[in-house]
């Protein structure tokens, strides 16, 4: 009885979803806090659909100016780069607004709802223009240091399997099995060394993080390829900066108390400012997660993904 009269109050009479009491969850940490650190960023002016709100944000994170309206950000000159933390269905029509009308653009992840949108934003044509905005979108832990180190281990020719994962906090890399020229075993014999690269606390790497790569050997028959021996050798890396990175990434730019949105932040200043990037995310790149996206959709039997166009 109480689970019949339940579902009569959420069909006809439960109230409509709470509007939230504050700007979207993601910005004091995708762009409030990195743009502390960084003196090139001011954070210039917030909208909200109820002013009320950005007020208070405002006030609470030292933004100078509130507006009336997303468009009215996008529509002041003295504004150059404008951040959308919007659901993810409004990414794609603000999106296109915001280039339009010449506005650098850092777009929450994922960029857009399907590759169709993905395609079209992506090759909007002010993106074709001399002194063109920039657009990215904000795989935020793709710059952090632990994840740079874990792509340079990975020679792209060499993948078995693996790739990138979306939500979780893992990732595990095979790479192809190789064989090791090893002089001391008799011809009959052959050495084959497989690895497997996993990094371990992807999302958050400045909380915890670790690189496992484990390496494993076999001897086997060359012909028959029946296992005479085998073994695994197992070690670990971690880099919570790119110097502890080392190699290639040695002198880069950051800190112990920089988030993946602050390296993130830093790469998109320096592409806005003509600087050279350590590492990007193009557009391409973009149109190809979308690409998965939908195929594991359509694999789930969901359908197409759709999106609200241009809303
Ligand atoms: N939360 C997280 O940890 C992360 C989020 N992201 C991405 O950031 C984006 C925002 O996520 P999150 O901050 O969690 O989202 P929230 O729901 O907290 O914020 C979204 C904001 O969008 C505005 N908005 C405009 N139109 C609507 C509408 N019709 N319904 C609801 N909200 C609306 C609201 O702001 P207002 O009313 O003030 O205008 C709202 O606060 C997403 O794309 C997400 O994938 C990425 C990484 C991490
Ligand atoms: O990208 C992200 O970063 C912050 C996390 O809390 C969130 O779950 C994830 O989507």
């Amino acid at each position: 009885m109480g689970a019949f009269i339940s579902r009569i109050w959420h069909i006809f009479i439960s109230p409509a979803a709470p509007v939230p009491k504050r700007a979207a969850r993601i910005v004091p940490m995708g762009l409030i806090v990195p743009a502390k650190s960084h003196p090139e960023v001011i954070v210039q002016a917030i909208a909200a659909r109820d002013r009320t709100r950005a007020e208070a944000f405002a006030k609470k994170h030292g933004i100078p100016e509130v507006k009336d309206s997303y468009e009215e950000i996008i529509n002041d000159p003295t504004i150059n780069c404008i951040y959308i933390p919007l659901p993810n269905a409004f990414h794609y029509p603000w999106a296109l607004r915001a280039l339009a009308a010449g506005k650098h653009v850092l777009l929450e992840k994922p960029s857009v709802s399907n590759a169709a949108e993905a395609v079209t934003l992506f090759s909007h044509s002010s993106l074709s223009l001399p002194n063109a905005p920039v657009i990215l979108e904000g795989f935020h832990f793709q710059f952090f240091p632990s994840w740079q180190l874990f792509r340079s281990l990975i020679p792209s020719t060499e993948i078995a399997y693996g790739g990138k994962m979306y939500k979780v906090d893992f990732t595990t890399v095979r790479l192809h099995d190789k064989v090791i020229p090893t002089p001391s075993l008799p011809a009959s014999q052959e050495q084959i060394k497989s690895r497997t690269l996993t990094l371990w606390g992807m999302m958050h790497g400045i909380l915890w993080h670790r690189i496992d790569i484990i390496d494993t050997f076999t001897i086997r028959d060359s012909t028959t390829k029946a296992v005479v021996k085998t073994w695994k050798e197992k070690s670990t890396r971690k880099a919570y900066t790119f110097d502890e990175a080392g190699g290639e990434f040695t002198g880069l730019k950051g800190g112990k108390d920089w988030m993946s949105f602050r390296y993130q932040l830093e790469e998109f200043v320096n592409r806005v400012k003509g600087r050279e990037t350590q590492y990007w995310i193009e557009g391409e790149e973009s149109v190809r997660t979308m690409k998965m996206v939908d195929l594991a959709y359509e694999k789930n039997g969901l359908g197409a993904r759709v999106g609200m166009g241009e809303g």
